[in-house]
């Protein structure tokens, strides 16, 4: 399947919410000059939609009809990526807590699993792409030439995210961050469909106690070492 790859390899990261994800494949992106696909906010704006038109979180024929009319696409904005619904720009809508629970019950409807899936295929399959999500390299590229699991304690993945909200003015408290956090990821593993799960060939990196630099590094030799350019050093 490679071979069709014209553009470079497939890089997957999965993992669960706070473990570094956005961070680390933006910047592994920059690095290697790929294209970075954050999954993740595909089903956000999904779940936005969903809401906006007040769909039921387990109405599969409402929220199959709402994906088939849906497109979403990724645009550069500076050294950011804007997230637009059918043209509309969804970018901090989609950030709220209260979007992030609802993604994790919509994201567990197979319909709305099977549509992203076809859409996130067809972006990356020119390969030159790192795509971050849940399910990347068990379920959308099973046959990813590099994969990463990246995690981190629950304490630590939500004060990371109590920071961040924070810092946006949100009053939210440090422990019901924590046990938002710890609801998504039990939402993300229990679930019937593309559960969220490490592959077996993919390697696991716990951040707990590195830095975003740290992981970093080790990222990209990795993926450096897979495309033959040795080790960075
Ligand atoms: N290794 C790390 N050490 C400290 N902070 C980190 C680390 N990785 C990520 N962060 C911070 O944690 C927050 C969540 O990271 P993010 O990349 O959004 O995670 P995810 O996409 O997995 O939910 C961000 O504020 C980010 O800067
Ligand atoms: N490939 C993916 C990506 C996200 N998701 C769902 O979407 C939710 C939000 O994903 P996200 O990556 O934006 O969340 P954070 O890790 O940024 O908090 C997750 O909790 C999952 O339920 C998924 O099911 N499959």
């Amino acid at each position: 399947m490679s071979a069709v790859r014209t553009n470079g390899v497939i890089v997957a990261i999965d993992g669960p919410s706070g473990a570094g994800k956005s961070s680390l494949t933006k910047l592994l992106a920059q690095r290697l000059g790929y294209i970075h696909i954050d999954t993740g906010a595909m089903f956000r704006a999904v779940a936005l939609m969903s809401k906006r038109a007040g769909i039921a979180s387990d109405d599969d024929a409402g929220l199959a009809e709402l994906c088939r009319g849906l497109e979403v696409n990724f645009v550069r904005d500076g050294d950011s990526c804007r997230v637009l619904a059918n043209g509309e720009d969804v970018s901090r809508e989609i950030r709220t807590e209260e979007i992030g629970l609802l993604t994790s019950a919509i994201s567990a409807r197979k319909p709305v699993r099977e549509a992203l899936l076809t859409m996130q295929r067809a972006m990356g399959a020119k390969g030159g792409v790192i795509l971050e999500g849940r399910d990347i390299g068990t379920v959308v590229f099973p046959d990813a030439e590099v994969k990463f699991f990246l995690s981190a304690s629950a304490e630590e993945r939500g004060r990371r995210r109590y920071l961040e909200l924070a810092a946006r003015g949100d009053q939210a408290t440090l422990e019901e961050t924590i046990a938002k956090v710890i609801q998504r990821d039990q939402q993300d593993e229990g679930r019937e469909h593309a559960p969220l799960r490490q592959a077996e060939d993919a390697l696991a990196i716990d951040s707990t106690t590195l830095s975003i630099d740290e992981v970093l590094a080790v990222m990209e030799n990795t993926v450096r070492k897979r495309l033959g350019q040795g080790d960075k050093g």
